[in-house]
C-alpha cells in the first residue's frame, strides 16, 4: 500500500545490522520512514519518493573498497536535510570530498563518549553533564572532512564523531544513535527531524483512515479471505478489513489440531458471535494430523504443514470466488524480504509462511499492515477497540503446537501438551508476568522418565517450559523466573497433568537456540 499524504523519510541501508532500529527510533516520534536498499535507490526513486530528509545507515563494507556501496551522487545536491550513521558518515565524506581511512588502531566497538567541541542544533540536550556515552562499531574512520563540515563532538578513536555542514543541513556521525547504548540517541533523531520540518503526523488514527480507504480502492466489490489465527496480526488485519469491506471479507480460521486448549472456541465467539464476521471455522484436525502421523523430521513437519494450510485456504476461496487473500504481514517480513545482502542465507527453519499462496491461489495479497512494526500493530489493534486480551497475546506460531512436540505427534501427547501449557499460562497470568514475556510455552519432550507418586512408580513424559524476553523475536533471552514460581508451577503440572511426571526449565537464549524447539 503506497500513501504519501503524509511526510516521509526515507533510510537508505547499506546493510547495518542495525538499521531497522533507526526506523523504530523514527517511528516513536511519529514519524512515517521507509528503508530501501542502497542499490535500489537512485535519483528517480528519491524523487518519487520524495522524502523530507534522508538517512544513510551504517553498513559492513569499507568505502576505501572499490566497488564498495555508495549513495546516488545526486542525493547531495537535493536540498533535503541528511544525517549519515557510521558507514552513511563515511560515505557522505567520501562522497563530498573528504578522506577515510582504515585500521591505524582507530577502531571502536561499544561504549565509548564524546566529548563537545561545538554546540549544534541536533545536539540539544546532549552534553549536559559533559560527556556523551554513544555505542560505537567501526575499523574505518574519517581522516579528512569534506568542504563545509566542522567538528561537533569527538572521541578518543574518533575525532570526526560528529560533524556537520550546518548551511546545507547535512549531519554526520561515526556513532550509532539508534542503539539502547546511546542513551540520549532518540533526542540526536528528535533534533533532527524537527529542523526537517516533521510534524510528527505518523499516528495509529491517520493510519486506520488511510488503511481503509486503500483498501477500498485495491479491492473495489471484489470477495476477499483472510486466514485469521486468532493472532495479533491476522486478528488486526480482519477487524481492519471488516471496518473497509464488511461482507466482502470471509475469514478462515483454520483448526489443524494444533491449536491451544479453548483457542478455537475463543477464536470463533470473538469473531463471528462479537465482530459479525463471516468466519469459516474449518475444522482440518483429520487431515492435518493424519498427513503429520509418524513424521519425526521438523522440516518434513514444517512442510506438510505450509502445504496443508495453502490447499485449505484454496479450497474454501474457491467458491467464494475471492480474488484477494488477506494476511497480516508486517514490516520486519518485508524487509528481511528484501535485505541487503541478498546472499542465499541458510535456512535455519522454514516458518509456515504464506509466502507461496498466491502463485497456487492466483490470488492477489491485501497486507494491509505491511508498514508496520508489531507494536504498531499493537496500537492499531487498540485504536480499533479490540480488547488488550487479544492484542497483547505473545505470538503463536502457524504450525502451533506441531513444533512443541519435537519427533511424532500423536493426539495423547498433544492432549498432554494442552493441559501443560493451558496450567503454565495461568501460573503466568496469577503471578502478573504475562506482559513482562515475549512469549511463553511448554514443549513436551519425546522421552519418557522414572518417577514415584504416592508411592507408585510413573513412567512418563517430560517437558520443558520456554519463556523469553525479545523485542522482535529475532534475538532472546530466557526469562529469569525466581525459584518459588518454577517450582510452584512444576509441582501444579505434574499434579494436575496426567502423563507428565518431570519438569525442566530451558535457559537457553537465541542465539544460539532458536525460541520454537523445532
Ligand atoms: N490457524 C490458522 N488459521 C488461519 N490462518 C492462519 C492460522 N495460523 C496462521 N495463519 C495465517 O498465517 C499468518 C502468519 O501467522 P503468524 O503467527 O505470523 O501471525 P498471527 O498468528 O496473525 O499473529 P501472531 O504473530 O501474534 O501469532 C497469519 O497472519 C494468518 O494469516
Ligand atoms: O507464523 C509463524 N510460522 C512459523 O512457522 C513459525 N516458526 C516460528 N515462529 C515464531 O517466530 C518467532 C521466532 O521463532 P524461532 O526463534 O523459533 O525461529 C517465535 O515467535 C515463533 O513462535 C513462527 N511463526
Ligand atoms: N557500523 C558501520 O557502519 C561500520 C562502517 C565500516 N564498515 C567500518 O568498519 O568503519
Ligand atoms: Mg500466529
Amino acid at each position: 500500500m503506497t500513501d504519501i499524504s503524509h511526510d516521509r523519510l526515507l533510510i537508505i541501508d547499506f546493510g547495518s545490522q542495525v538499521t531497522q532500529l533507526i526506523a523504530r527510533r523514527l517511528r516513536e516520534l511519529n514519524v512515517y520512514c521507509e528503508i530501501h536498499p542502497y542499490n535500489s535507490v537512485d535519483e528517480a526513486f528519491i524523487s518519487g519518493f520524495a522524502p523530507r530528509a534522508v538517512i544513510l545507515s551504517g553498513g559492513p563494507d569499507s568505502v576505501t573498497r572499490d566497488g564498495s556501496p555508495r549513495a546516488p551522487q545526486k542525493l547531495f545536491e537535493m536540498g533535503i536535510p541528511l544525517l549519515g550513521i557510521c558507514y552513511g558518515q563515511q560515505v557522505m565524506m567520501h562522497q563530498l570530498g573528504g578522506t577515510v581511512d582504515s585500521g591505524h588502531g582507530t577502531a571502536e566497538f561499544g561504549r565509548a563518549f564524546v566529548t563537545p567541541q561545538n554546540s549544534l542544533n541536533i545536539l540539544e540536550g546532549w552534553f549536559n553533564d559533559g560527556d556523551e556515552q554513544v555505542w560505537m562499531s567501526h575499523g574505518d574512520h574519517v581522516s579528512k572532512i569534506a568542504d563545509g563540515f566542522e567538528v561537533y563532538g569527538t572521541s578518543p578513536n574518533a575525532p570526526y564523531a560528529i560533524t556537520a555542514d550546518v548551511a546545507r543541513n547535512f549531519y554526520a556521525v561515526q556513532f550509532h544513535p539508534e542503539v539502547h547504548h546511546t542513551p540520549n540517541g532518540s533526542k540526536l533523531y528528535e533534533n533532527f527531524v524537527k529542523l526537517a520540518g516533521f510534524t510528527g503526523d505518523w499516528t495509529m488514527g491517520a493510519y486506520r483512515e488511510q488503511a481503509i480507504a486503500a483498501i477500498r480502492e485495491q479491492v473495489g466489490d471484489e470477495q476477499v479471505i483472510c486466514g485469521l489465527s486468532g493472532g495479533v496480526d491476522s486478528s488486526v488485519a480482519a477487524v481492519l478489513l471488516h471496518e473497509a469491506i464488511g461482507d466482502q471479507l470471509t475469514c478462515v480460521f483454520v483448526d489443524h489440531g494444533l491449536l491451544r486448549m479453548g483457542e478455537a472456541e475463543e477464536v470463533v465467539t470473538m469473531f463471528r458471535d462479537h465482530y459479525n464476521m463471516k468466519l469459516i471455522h474449518a475444522n482440518e484436525q483429520e487431515l492435518f494430523l493424519g498427513e503429520l502421523d509418524g513424521q519425526s523430521d521438523p522440516e518434513t513437519k514444517r512442510k506438510i504443514i505450509g502445504k496443508l494450510f495453502i490447499d485449505v485456504f484454496d479450497k474454501y476461496a474457491r467458491p467464494i470466488g475471492a480474488k484477494f487473500l488477506a494476511q497480516g504481514t508486517l514490516y520486519p517480513d518485508v524487509i528481511e524480504s528484501v535485505s541487503f545482502s541478498g546472499g542465499p542465507s541458510v535456512t535455519i527453519k522454514s516458518h509456515h509462511n504464506v509466502g507461496g499462496l498466491p502463485e497456487k491461489m492466483d490470488m492477489a495479497l491485501v497486507e494491509p499492515l505491511r508498514e508496520l512494526f508489531k507494536d504498531e500493530v499493537r496500537d492499531l489493534g487498540r485504536e480499533l477497540g479490540l480488547p488488550d486480551s487479544f492484542v497483547g497475546r505473545h505470538p503463536f506460531p502457524g504450525p502451533g503446537l506441531a513444533i512443541r512436540c519435537p519427533g511424532e505427534i500423536t493426539r495423547p501427547k498433544l492432549e498432554i501438551l494442552r493441559k501443560a501449557d493451558a496450567v503454565y499460562i495461568d501460573q503466568i497470568r496469577k503471578h502478573g508476568l504475562y506482559d513482562d514475556i515475549w512469549q511463553a510455552f511448554v514443549a513436551i519432550l519425546p522421552v519418557r522418565t522414572v518417577g514415584v507418586m504416592g508411592d507408585g512408580r510413573t513412567y512418563d513424559y517430560a517437558c520443558a517450559l520456554r519463556a523469553v524476553t525479545s523485542v522482535d523475536g529475532m534475538t532472546a533471552d530466557y526469562f529469569p523466573f525466581s525459584h518459588e514460581f518454577l517450582g510452584e508451577t512444576a509441582t501444579r503440572i505434574i499434579n494436575e497433568v496426567e502423563g507428565i511426571n518431570r519438569v525442566t526449565y530451558d535457559i537457553t537464549s537465541k542465539p544460539p537456540g532458536t525460541i520454537e524447539w523445532e
